[in-house]
């Protein structure tokens, strides 16, 4: 038996076991991993972020080897190329135990590339989420179909297309008609996407709210619940609110609002839409720091 010390944080109620692992001398692996986010078992999460130089892990080799490394898993013991909720526990974790000023914006290296992670004040952080693609990987980029896939999901009658989206890691977003068809969903058993896509994909499911002006400007509203590859129904996901807001854009058309207030259910992110990148803003909570028996 060995010991580990860990720090808990969530953002938007998406919940990390987070590991400070600087010169890379953890043995993580997909077992460990499984142990650390079991809600029984272990301390429960959604997943598990490592703060590790680059330098100190293969992953980690397109970047400058001083760069700090976000090595995501998710809950199930697989990795993730990258995590938007994540990214800014992430920030405040560095903040907080790697010595690291985020108000100026800081780079760190993740599976889809280097993000920014910015402190805004009060427990917030943005995230530059580097480019988007939306549409089939080996479908034209860039001016797909509105859709071009079909969702399964428990409670859902009849299945409904989807569009998918890469932010870095897949998703497939569905248009659902109201909030009653949202909380209808039954996401304890997850969707099927067809075709099926060869990574596994997270699916999103949104209802478009409307919109509002907040300081002049054009925001719109949108509420989603998610399945995450890996982990199940969470609570929210960052690439996802990002995933969704470039679709309701897409089906909006032209002229629609760049801002999307994402409602979760475990609170509210906001996504920008600039160009080919968007951001994503939110809080970032570190809640609990506790040493963790290693069977
Ligand atoms: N919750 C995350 C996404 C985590 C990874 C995802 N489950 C995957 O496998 O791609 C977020 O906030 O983006």
């Amino acid at each position: 038996m060995t010991s580990l010390a860990f720090t808990k944080g969530h953002g938007t109620e998406n919940d990390f076991v987070l590991l400070f692992d600087e010169r890379g001398e953890l043995e993580l692996t997909p077992d460990l991993v499984r142990y650390l986010c079991d809600r029984r078992a272990g301390i429960g999460a959604d997943g598990v972020i490592r703060a590790v130089r680059s330098g100190a892990l293969e992953a980690g080799k397109d970047f400058d080897e001083s760069m700090w490394f976000m090595d995501y898993w998710n809950s199930d013991g697989t990795l993730s190329e990258m995590c938007g909720n994540g990214a800014r526990v992430f920030g405040a974790f560095l903040e907080r135990d790697g010595g690291v000023d985020a108000r100026g914006g800081i780079i760190i290296g993740t599976r889809a590339g280097a993000r920014t992670v910015t402190a805004l004040g009060g427990g917030r952080y943005s995230v530059g989420m580097g480019t988007w693609r939306l549409g089939p990987e080996d479908g034209p980029s860039g001016v797909p179909a509105a859709f071009d896939s079909t969702v399964h999901a428990k409670g859902l009658n009849p299945a409904r297309p989807a569009l998918s989206v890469d932010v870095g890691n897949p998703h497939h977003v569905v248009a659902l008609a109201s909030p009653a068809e949202l909380e209808g969903l039954d996401l304890t058993v997850a969707p099927s996407v067809a075709p099926t896509p060869p990574e596994g994909s997270n699916v999103e499911f949104a209802v478009t709210l409307g919109g509002e002006v907040i300081d002049g400007v054009a925001h719109g509203r949108v509420r989603m619940r998610v399945h995450e590859r890996g982990s199940g129904e969470t609570r929210s996901c960052g690439t996802g609110a990002c995933a969704v807001a470039l679709a309701v854009k897409l089906w909006a058309g032209p002229g629609g609002p760049d801002i999307w207030d994402v409602e979760v259910p475990g609170g509210l992110v906001t996504v920008r839409v600039m160009g080919d990148r968007t951001t994503l803003e939110g809080p970032a909570v570190l809640v609990a720091n506790g040493v963790v028996t290693v069977p």
